[in-house]
């Protein structure tokens, strides 16, 4: 190619839709990705012993997600809902959940009543006092947490309230086939269109000034354009100068270093385990607690939240840890981590860690807080976002642009949705400013 008129960094959901838009639309786009492959945060495997496409990163459809169903269709990829019963086990007692919070009614009352935005911890103590609450603030601490992978001091009140008053992650549907199919069909776009991918490329420094760009990477490789689109995640970009991940910018943005602080980013340590069979089907001699027909486990062991697959039989389990609790074990490693999930499972079908390593076939822990390319998992929204998503979302002198789910201030934050919508909006930004 000769020079690129744009460059893109990152090759992940607002990358490739942002590549789409500008090749499509007739320019020179180059797309510098560090990792190996496409897709970041999305990353659907088969390898490693999995009888399956697997999600490592983002399985479910949140909300209404116009761009990403239109992806469905152009690819020809069904939709499942997850179906199946949710199981509960607290103080080593196995029930059947019937609601998630039974107080979540009042919860949503005071949420809507509240004048103005606060941490969500504030609110808890400030509108939900006393040991009388002791057992709501918990349970609401840990949704917060475990969900929106979020830390409780600092994300927004008022962005809990309208995610929960949407009725939150009850129906979940999966791309059949995996994310990852969504994305590889946006890079054959892209190349269609003349568009370039260049993987195992990680950019070091921006170096820019109006209308030029020279973006250095690893092996003292150096490229130039008029325009760039960084699509880097937010913990990225909030990754100071000698630590891993960082990339620095010359001359430094320092309204956008503080906006970029002032957005929330949380870590998810994921855990894939394919057994020989669904074991918790049916109680057995090993088997204390069986869970027929099992679709998602919340309970208050160290790995606390667990799915399956439903409708898809395949015995898979995935375990999740999410925000502080996966920020204590961002120095783990995979091996300690795959320990205490087995612990954490032994506790809740009551059998032992030795009965579940005998029916272990594949196991995968994926630690996105230790992951230099992405520094966590996704975004969430703090008192301050907005006015933060607007300083992000302008350009800089019409040469450097933003994009990424931490940048999309509509109600699904944190999502592939947001990813693609953001992509697109930056790259309208863009061809707007070579007209
Ligand atoms: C465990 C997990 C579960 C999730 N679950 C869901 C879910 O169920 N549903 C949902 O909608 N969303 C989910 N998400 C969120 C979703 O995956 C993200 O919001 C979305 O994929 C982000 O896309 P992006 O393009 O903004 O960022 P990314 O996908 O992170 O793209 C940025 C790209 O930049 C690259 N990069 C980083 N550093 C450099 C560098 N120095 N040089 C060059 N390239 C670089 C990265 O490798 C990456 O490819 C989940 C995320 C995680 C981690
Ligand atoms: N299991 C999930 O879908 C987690 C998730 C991804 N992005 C989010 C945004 C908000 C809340 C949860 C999520």
């Amino acid at each position: 190619m000769t020079d690129p008129e744009i460059i893109i960094i990152g090759a992940g959901a607002a990358g490739l839709l942002a590549a789409r838009e500008l090749t499509q639309a007739g320019r020179r786009v180059l797309v510098l990705e560090a990792r190996n492959r496409i897709g970041g945060r999305i990353h659907t495997f088969s390898d490693g012993g999995v009888s399956g496409p697997t999600e490592a990163g983002a399985e479910f459809l949140h909300g209404e997600v116009a761009l990403t169903r239109q992806l469905l269709e152009a690819t020809g990829t069904p939709c499942h809902d997850t179906e199946g019963l949710t199981y509960e086990v607290r103080h080593g007692q196995l029930s059947t959940a019937e609601t998630f919070l039974e107080d979540m009614p009042l919860l949503l009352e005071k949420l809507h009543q509240l004048p103005q935005d606060m941490p969500l911890a504030e609110f808890l103590t400030q509108y939900f006092p006393g040991n009388q609450y002791q057992e709501l603030r918990s349970m609401v601490t840990s949704f917060a947490e475990g969900y929106d992978a979020a830390d409780a001091r600092r994300v927004s009140s008022f962005a809990l309230r309208d995610e929960w008053s949407e009725g939150g992650a009850e129906d979940s549907p999966r791309p059949q086939g995996g994310y990852g199919l969504l994305l590889a069909y946006l890079a054959r776009e892209v190349e269609a269109a003349g568009g370039q991918i260049q993987l195992s490329t990680v950019v070091e420094q921006i170096s820019w000034r109006r209308g030029h760009v020279t973006v250095g990477c690893n092996q003292d490789r150096r490229y130039q354009a008029a325009k760039l689109l960084v699509t880097l995640p937010l913990g990225v970009l909030q990754a100071e100068a000698d630590t891993p991940g960082h990339v620095a910018l010359v001359p430094e943005l320092p309204a956008y270093r503080r906006a970029v602080a002032t957005l929330g980013f949380g870590p998810v340590i994921k855990i894939m385990l394919e057994f020989g069979t669904a074991f918790w089907e049916q109680e057995s001699a090993a088997v204390g607690h069986a869970m027929p027909e099992l679709e998602f486990l919340f309970s208050d062991a160290p790995v606390p939240t667990w799915w399956t697959q439903r409708p898809d039989p395949r015995p898979l389990l995935t375990g999740w840890l999410a925000g502080p609790a996966a920020d204590l074990l961002r120095a783990a490693s995979d091996e300690e981590i795959l320990e205490q999930a087995l612990s954490a499972l032994a506790y809740l079908f009551a059998t032992s860690p030795e009965f579940l390593r005998a029916q272990l076939v594949a196991q995968r822990v994926v630690n996105w807080g230790a992951d230099p390319q992405a520094r966590g998992a996704y975004a969430y929204a703090t008192v301050d976002s907005e006015q933060a998503q607007q300083v992000l979302t302008t350009p800089v002198e019409d040469t450097l642009f933003f994009a990424g789910e931490a940048l999309y201030s509509g109600p699904a934050m944190g999502t592939v949705e947001a990813a693609f919508s953001s992509g697109q909006q930056a790259a309208r930004r863009l061809l707007a400013s070579l007209a």
